[in-house]
């Protein structure tokens, strides 16, 4: 389930956006919305339709995880030391697969889609595909919040430890394309926590408002939050981790316990990053919501 796969807008009203997004960003803003509400698109972001997808990209997260896990730690992967992997690339195996990696899927139209954004690549290549309209639910002025370093750090320093098995089994490459579908799952599940900011914001401008203006965080962050889903969210990814994770044996007393990644960790994953990265993206995004 997607937030924003379901653009269908006519030719006529591509041009017009595409004057708008040359001239003035936050027209393209109000004519995006008049375009998207007009045909209903713009209807569909609810809270409940965006928790909907939040909920189906848990299971994403929890399978990228147990692929990861196929494969030791393989330090190596990460080395991004002059004597590194990769001849000739001033990085890690992971950095230069990443990089090449986006760039191919900036041309196959990857990011031009609002709940994508690239890793590594500060400029990308232009697409070699036709474009898709998809609907301009973001504030523009608000859209570019992005922690995708803070992700990457987090997710090689802190995450990767916790869930691999130590040691060297010679697998990079293959190691390295599942980091980068972790990577991949987590960013989108982060950053879209501006659709969600988005659609409180809709819902309680008169509530978001004042505290937008006095830039305060602290308030901010506390209108956002709601404690009881945030546990629910928790309980769940531990539950999914066990269901998804365990052996299949046909003998039942076999596979009691085994987990290819413990729910725990996938637990802590989502209480110590994943919600608190969201809700910063949440709040950077309020912060910048009224420019
Ligand atoms: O569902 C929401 O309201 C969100 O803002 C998302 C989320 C989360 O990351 O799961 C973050 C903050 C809320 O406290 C609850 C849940």
């Amino acid at each position: 389930m997607s937030l924003v796969s379901s653009g269908h807008v006519c030719t006529f009203r591509i041009s017009i956006r595409s004057i708008c997004a040359i001239v003035i960003p936050p027209l393209i803003f109000i004519v995006g919305s008049l375009c998207s509400s007009s045909e209903g698109t713009n209807d569909a972001f609810t809270l409940d339709s965006i928790r909907q997808s939040l909920v189906r990209q848990e299971d994403t997260i929890i399978f990228s995880l147990i692929e990861r896990a196929k494969f030791p730690i393989n330090s190596a992967t990460y080395d991004a030391s002059p004597s590194s992997l990769v001849h000739g690339f001033p990085g890690s195996l992971l950095d230069f697969v990443v990089r090449r990696t986006e760039a191919v899927q900036a041309k196959a139209g990857r990011y031009e889609n609002p709940e994508e954004l690239p890793f590594l690549l500060t400029t990308l290549p232009h697409p070699l595909v036709p474009r898709h309209n998809y609907p301009q639910v973001l504030y523009p002025a608000a859209a570019s919040v992005n922690v995708s370093k803070t992700i990457l750090d987090m997710y090689i320093q802190q995450l990767l430890p916790l869930f691999t098995a130590e040691g060297d089994d010679g697998n990079y490459a293959s190691a390295a394309a599942c980091d980068l579908a972790c990577l991949q799952a987590l960013s989108r599940r982060i950053h879209d926590g501006r659709f969600v900011a988005e659609v409180k914001f809709r819902d309680a401008p008169e509530d978001y408002e004042p505290l937008i203006r006095a830039k305060d965080r602290d308030a901010l962050m506390k209108l956002l939050t709601d404690e009881k889903v945030e546990e629910i969210v928790k309980e769940r990814v531990r539950k999914k981790a066990m269901i998804f994770g365990q052996e299949v044996s046909l003998n039942d007393t076999d596979s009691k316990g085994n987990y290819k990644v413990d729910p725990s960790v996938v637990s802590h994953l989502y209480a110590e990053w994943v919600i608190p990265l969201t809700k910063l993206i949440e709040v950077e995004y309020l912060l910048r919501r009224l420019d």
